[in-house]
């Protein structure tokens, strides 16, 4: 994967969890992004996708890194394993907000805001308010007569593509989405897949997504990490290798 505006670089990343029975370490030899870039995460349940989009988001701290250099904008470059290393969680925490989004498997919108609150709260949060194309975001996701709904009132499908607007309404760089149409029929899972994709790339933004879906990643043409997973004993283990 190589590109004219990098998003994010590592090299040599591991992590390991334990809990009282086991312990479980992933290991990500290399990972390249550039705007635009589509990657897909495979692999079977507790293969580690949900931990590798933790580390991405700059969110759980590795055990190693040998490079994983974000940048939250063109130029603007983060050593994030330095910051890891010397705790400087407000860097970290600053590049998170200000590029980084999060689509969840199930939508996590703001039940007591309609759809434009819920749209608008997300561009604020992330300091994009100013000069949001806010129509052009509904328009593109036929979000247009839900505006003044609350979550309650609306479809799953039609909940996923709000929160597919959350997350391009912060104008991220980067878009981590765990397995966003697991919950959907194909109708809808190819409507918010196809919206996804399209606005992420004319916002030029990598999209990273944790998938079983297989078939729907490769048609909308992401490249695939998968999940090598092995166990010894009570030690798990997984490499994200290409496919
Ligand atoms: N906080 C934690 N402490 C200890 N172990 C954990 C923790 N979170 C996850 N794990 C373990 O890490 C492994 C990977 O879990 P993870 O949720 O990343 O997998 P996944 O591929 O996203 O699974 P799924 O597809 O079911 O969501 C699992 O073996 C899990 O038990």
């Amino acid at each position: 994967m190589t590109g004219i505006a990098p998003v994010a670089r590592i090299d040599g990343l591991a992590k390991t969890r334990r809990d009282s029975e086991r312990s479980f370490t992933l290991t990500l030899p290399r990972l390249h992004l550039a705007a635009g870039d589509r990657l897909a995460l495979v692999g079977a349940s507790g293969s580690g996708k949900s931990t590798l989009i933790g580390l991405l988001a700059l969110a759980t701290s590795p055990d190693r890194a040998e490079r994983f250099d974000f940048w939250a904008s063109e130029g603007n470059r983060l050593d994030a394993a330095a910051a890891w290393r010397s705790a400087d969680e407000r860097r970290l925490t600053d590049a998170r907000a200000r590029a980084i989004a999060y689509i969840p498997q199930r939508d996590g919108l703001m039940e007591f805001l309609t759809v434009a609150g819920n749209i608008r709260a997300a561009a604020e949060l992330a300091g994009a308010g100013t000069g949001l194309d806010l129509a052009g975001i509904v328009d593109a996701l036929g979000l247009g007569t839900l505006l003044s709904a609350r979550p309650a009132r609306i479809s799953g499908g039609q909940r996923q593509r709000v929160a597919v607007a959350c997350a391009l309404a912060r104008r991220p760089r980067l878009i981590l989405a765990d397995e966003p149409t697991a919950a959907l029929d194909t109708e809808n899972a190819t409507r918010v897949m196809s919206s996804l994709c399209r606005l992420a790339t004319e916002q030029g933004a990598a999209i990273v997504l944790a998938t079983h879906q297989l078939a729907l990643a490769a048609e909308y043409g992401f490249s695939v990490l998968r999940a090598e997973s092995s166990r010894t004993g009570d030690e798990w283990a997984t490499i994200f290798r290409p496919a």
